[in-house]
Parts: structure tokens; sequence; C-alpha cells
């Protein structure tokens, strides 16, 4: 069941031909089919046999996923990177031709992509695959929402270009991709795993404790690095199974760039727009689960009242309370946060929700929460100077907005925590944790290595 038959495809690609010919310059169109049921992982999987880039986004707690295959079109900023990116967005949408007879979120022309935390810091080697943002307008895209499927394609025409031959390469692309194999990839093993200076790093906790106690700042979030080595090159679509099939309540995301991928399941969303309506999560504050349901529950317990936890969770829900108060109206937050619970471990929760003013769009809210005090700190430029100066590593695209955007305007972002970059047998995982005045190094040396759990069991460790 393929709605546009492909006489149809043929005469879109004719008016872009022609679109392109009169306007002297290439043309893009963004055409969408609804299909025929496919399975999302596998399709990613198909996609290695075209050699392009790939990219994954599912959320564990719905039925949607977004996987896109090469790149029609390339959206990057250096510098004032959210209203850069926000333009050449809009500009690209203003012109394209965009044939689209469906109203679903995540159809119509998509834009998937992401950032680096800190722009202002020269990229270091194991990021130089990746932009300080990056977004791509794939080749293809399918969309599953609510039980049904959906092809997008979307082509750069040029005014030499035929009609007839663009339609039947996207036509051979297609059957490559829909003709996948029954049988997913194993995951390979993991040879070795150097925990890169844990010592120093308690001690860079220890001075940020210091430092909150002198009054210079009240929270600062720092991270360390794991570097792993697998006995094999790693399986991207084995990572994304495993992920879907064990962390519940999490964005399980994937984002390939000249062969390197970013990867995680990260249980934090930064914003979802749906119809003007704004869904943000304030998630800090951890402990362990139990091994019995009881203990679960007392663990539980003792997070919601510890004194500790609750601080480094209220900076966050005061931030995104103002920086929503901006461009928001019937903003709801309630008083106390709840239960987040993961596979590995559970969260402190508090949703956010309102309704984005007229003539403000997704990219001012995440301009205006990143970084929020959950992987920052208060306060924020005090916070990001010390995380600068004193962590030893370049954290590149962990701990920043990824997500994806539609032509209607609909879109979410996931802070990118409880991730790793795999670049073939290897790979770097990330974990932070927020420092508050009464934190205990050692302590939160632990806290992150319960944050590692999940990317280290993806990758058969
Ligand atoms: C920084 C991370 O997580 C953040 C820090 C938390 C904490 O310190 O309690 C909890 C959730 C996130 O806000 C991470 O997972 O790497
Ligand atoms: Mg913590």
């Amino acid at each position: 069941m393929i709605e546009i038959k492909e006489e149809l495809i043929e005469s879109l690609l004719e008016e872009a031909v022609d679109q392109a010919k009169s306007n002297n310059k290439t043309q893009i169109i963004s055409m969408t089919k609804e299909i025929n049921e496919t399975n999302p992982l596998r399709f990613f999987e198909s996609a290695k046999e075209l050699g392009m880039d790939r990219t994954f986004w599912t959320s564990t707690s719905e039925q949607f996923y977004l996987v896109g295959v090469g790149s029609a079109f390339h959206i990057g900023a250096n510098e004032y990177r959210f209203q850069n990116t926000e333009k050449q967005w809009e500009k690209l949408l203003e012109d394209a031709i965009i044939h689209n007879p469906y109203k679903v979120p995540g159809t119509g022309m998509v834009t998937m992509g992401g950032m680096s935390f800190d722009p202002s810091i020269r990229k270091s080697d194991l990021w130089k695959k990746f932009g300080h943002s990056s977004f791509t307008i794939p080749k293809f895209i399918l969309t599953v929402n609510e039980g049904k499927y959906f092809m997008t394609t979307n082509v750069q025409v040029n005014q030499a270009d035929h009609s007839r031959q663009l339609a039947n390469g996207i036509k051979h692309a297609e059957e490559t991709l829909m003709s996948y194999s029954t049988t997913l990839p194993a995951q390979a093993r993991i040879h070795s795993k150097n925990e890169i200076a844990p010592q120093q790093w308690m001690d860079t906790v220890e001075r940020a404790t210091e430092k909150i106690n002198q009054d210079e700042a009240e929270k600062i979030v720092l991270a360390r690095e794991v570097r792993i080595k697998l006995k094999d090159d790693a399986s991207i679509t084995a990572v994304l199974d495993q992920f879907i099939t064990s962390q519940s309540n999490s964005f399980v995301f994937a984002f390939e760039r000249d062969g390197d991928c970013f990867v995680g399941a990260s249980p934090e969303r930064l914003v979802k727009l749906k119809n003007q309506q704004l869904l943000s999560t304030c998630l800090a504050g951890t402990a362990p689960r139990g091994m019995t349901k009881e203990e679960d529950r007392k663990i539980s317990n003792n997070l919601l009242q510890d004194g500790k936890n609750r601080s480094e969770h209220d900076f966050v829900v005061n931030m995104i309370k103002n920086a929503m108060e901006l461009y928001c109206t019937s903003i709801q937050i309630p008083e106390d946060p709840v239960i987040y619970p993961l596979k590995n471990l559970q969260h402190l929760y508090t949703p956010v929700t309102a309704t984005l003013k007229k003539g403000y769009s997704i990219f001012d809210i995440i301009k205006q929460l990143h970084p929020t005090p959950a992987l920052g700190g208060v306060p924020r430029e005090e916070s990001l100077k010390f995380i600068r100066e004193q962590e030893q590593l370049d954290r590149g695209w962990y701990g920043a907005p990824i997500g994806w955007l539609d032509s209607n305007q609909n879109g979410e972002f996931a802070v990118a925590i409880r991730s790793g970059l795999i670049q073939g047998d290897e790979a770097s995982l990330f974990a932070g944790c927020g420092v508050v005045k009464d934190s205990d190094p050692q302590a939160e040396y632990e806290e992150t290595n319960i944050k590692f759990l999940p990317m280290l069991s993806v990758l058969g460790g």
C-alpha cells in the first residue's frame, strides 16, 4: 500500500526540476507517503547498505520513531547557533516544495540533529566529526506514529536533473531500505575499560564543593569519561535494540557523522512542542534501585525527603520556571517532585507544562534552557567557567540538546545524557552529577558509576 503512485513522484520531481530551472538554483523537495508496517530497527540496519550516515530517535514511552538515512541538506552553525539554525531552517521551509497530505507529527519535512554542550570550547580530536550545531534533513525518513508508517523522501534537485532518473534512484534506494533481513546483528563484547583519572575527578568535586561553600556558586555539574575497547566493531543497531527493550521512559537516539556515532538512552526531556503546547522536564537528584520492592520503596522515600538531592532538583525547577515565564503562558508546575524510575537508578522528577506564546519557536526555548542546572549549574556563567577550567574532558554532544523538528512546528529535544561516542571498536562514555554544598566526592563518584551502567550494558559489558 504505497499511497503516492510512481507517476505522482515523478510529476512532483518534474515540478522541482522546472522550479530549479526558472530560479537558476537547486530546489529542495520533500514528499511524504504512507507505507506498510516497517520495522524501524531493521530499516536502520538496511540503511547501512546505502553507505550513508543514519539518525535514529524514539521515545520508549510512546509509539514514535524517526529513522533518517543520509543527508539531503545540512544545517550547520557555530556562532549564534540557535538563531542561525532557526533562520536556515525557516528559509529552507520557505523555499522547499513540501508534499505532505498528513498532519501527523514527524511527517513532512523533518530535520534531526544536535549541538555541542559548550560552543566556546575548542573541539578536541575526539569530537572532530560533530559540529557545534549540526542538523540534517535526511534523504529518507521512516516515521512511525501511533501505529501508522510513513516514508518521506527529501531531494535536492538541479536544473540539469531528469525527473525519471531521480524517481528511479529513489525507488532503488527504497527497495534496499525495505529489503531487510529478519535477524539483527549481535553485540560485540567489552575487551577493556579505562576510567579516566577518577581520583583527579574526585579532587575536582572537592574543589567545586569548596567553591560552593565560599558562596561563589550554588551547584556545579561535573562529568567524567570512561574509555572502552571492544572485541569487535560495535553494532549500533544492537545498541539501539537493547536500549529499546531495557530502558523504559527514555529517548533512545543515534546520530552518525562519517562513521562515528553518538548514541544514548536519555530519560531527560528538554522540551516537546506539539500544537503550541510545551512540555519540559526537571530531572535531577539520584538514587540506585532496590533489590526488592520493599527496599526500592524505602530508597524512593528517602530520595524524596533527602535535602541534598532536593536542593539539586530545586535549582533545576526554579531555573526552568523562570525561563518559561519569558516565552509561555499557563505554566503549570507541581509543588513537589515525584520518583522517575529507570532500570538502573531513580531520579526526582517534576514535569512542566505551558503554552508557547505566539511569535516564539522551540529554538527560543532551547536557547533559554540550555544548559539547565541539571547539566551546567547555578549561577550558569560561574558554573560553566568552572567546568571549562576544571573538567578534564571535552563533553562534545554529551549533555547538550538533541532532537528533531518538523515543518508543522512540532518537535522534541532531549538532553543527551546516558550516552557515548562510538568509534568502530572503541567508545567514550560520559556521566556526570550535580555537585552542591554537601556533596561527598566518593558518593558522587559512585553515583556516576550507576549512570554509566546503561551504556556499559548495551556494549556487552
Ligand atoms: C549529568 C547527568 O545526569 C544529571 C544529574 C543528576 C544528578 O546529579 O542527580 C540526575 C539527572 C541529570 O540531571 C548524567 O547522567 O550524566
Ligand atoms: Mg546527583
